[in-house]
């Protein structure tokens, strides 16, 4: 049985003070981790603050990227080792923004997941199609390539240990959610990609995440489907009433 994962991608939104008022709205509200993992993924200069402020709780603190180099002459980037120092547990890698808007690759993301196992991060591991590829009839070669390209290399313990997220990139931020039996499609191919390429325990174990439009209203009956695992939810998780919703349905 996999346990549910929720996570919500603040994205470049919030002030400090409106993250910190967040946190301690609902740190303490969030179910236990033996139930559902809890995970806000919020932009670089709040990691340290909401780390701190989480401490003991079920409310785990996430990147929003990272590089995948452990130090260097790169500027403006932020390194995993930097993350692990911080006490961050997970890192999302490839989100469709990232690929779209700052070169993110295939063998970047691939790059990048390495180097999240190396420091103890759990990568969430981003793939999803445009809507020009759905309509055509590209999205599972797509996706089942971009997972193959992501998990090369990766042993089958990191495989098992690994989030997968399936993000159609129309229905992201445009309130055109996939139905539940489109998405459920995808991400059984997710599962039957990791089966053939690593192995069926690594398929078994590995956790998928939906992603796109997901709200309190709409979470129950994704997460109903046999291949859903969890959701990767932006606009939704920015104000805690409804992300304790959302976590909530994740029990
Ligand atoms: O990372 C989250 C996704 O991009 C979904 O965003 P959304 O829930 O606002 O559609």
């Amino acid at each position: 049985m996999r346990k549910p994962i929720i996570a919500g991608n603040w994205k470049m939104n919030k002030s400090l003070s409106e993250a910190k008022s967040f946190a301690a709205d609902t740190k303490n509200n969030v179910p236990t981790t033996d139930a559902v993992d809890s995970i806000i993924c919020v932009p670089f200069p709040f990691l340290h603050a909401l780390v701190e402020d989480t401490k003991g709780t079920d409310l785990k603190i996430a990147a929003q990227n990272m590089h995948f180099e452990e130090s260097g002459a790169f500027t403006g980037e932020v390194s995993p080792a930097v993350l692990k120092d911080l006490g961050v547990t997970y890192v999302v890698l490839g989100h469709s923004e990232r690929r779209e808007m700052f070169n993110e690759t295939d063998e970047s993301v691939n790059k990048k997941a390495k180097a999240a196992f190396n420091y103890d991060l759990t990568p969430i591991i981003c793939v999803g199609e445009t809507l020009e590829q759905r309509e055509a009839n590209q999205t599972m070669d797509l996706v089942a390539d971009q997972v193959t390209k992501a998990l090369d290399g990766l042993t089958e313990d990191q495989v098992k240990q690994s989030v997968i997220a399936y993000e159609p990139i129309w229905a992201i931020g445009t309130g055109k959610t996939a139905t539940s039996e489109q998405a459920n499609d995808v991400c059984a191919h997710v599962r039957k990609t990791v089966a053939s390429v690593v192995s069926n325990d690594a398929a078994e174990a590995v956790r998928i995440q939906y992603g796109g439009s997901v709200k309190p209203a709409n979470i129950d009956e994704l997460l109903q489907q046999s291949d859903i695992d969890g959701a990767l939810v932006g606009g939704a998780s920015l104000e805690a009433d409804s992300f304790l919703k959302l976590v909530e349905a994740g029990k």
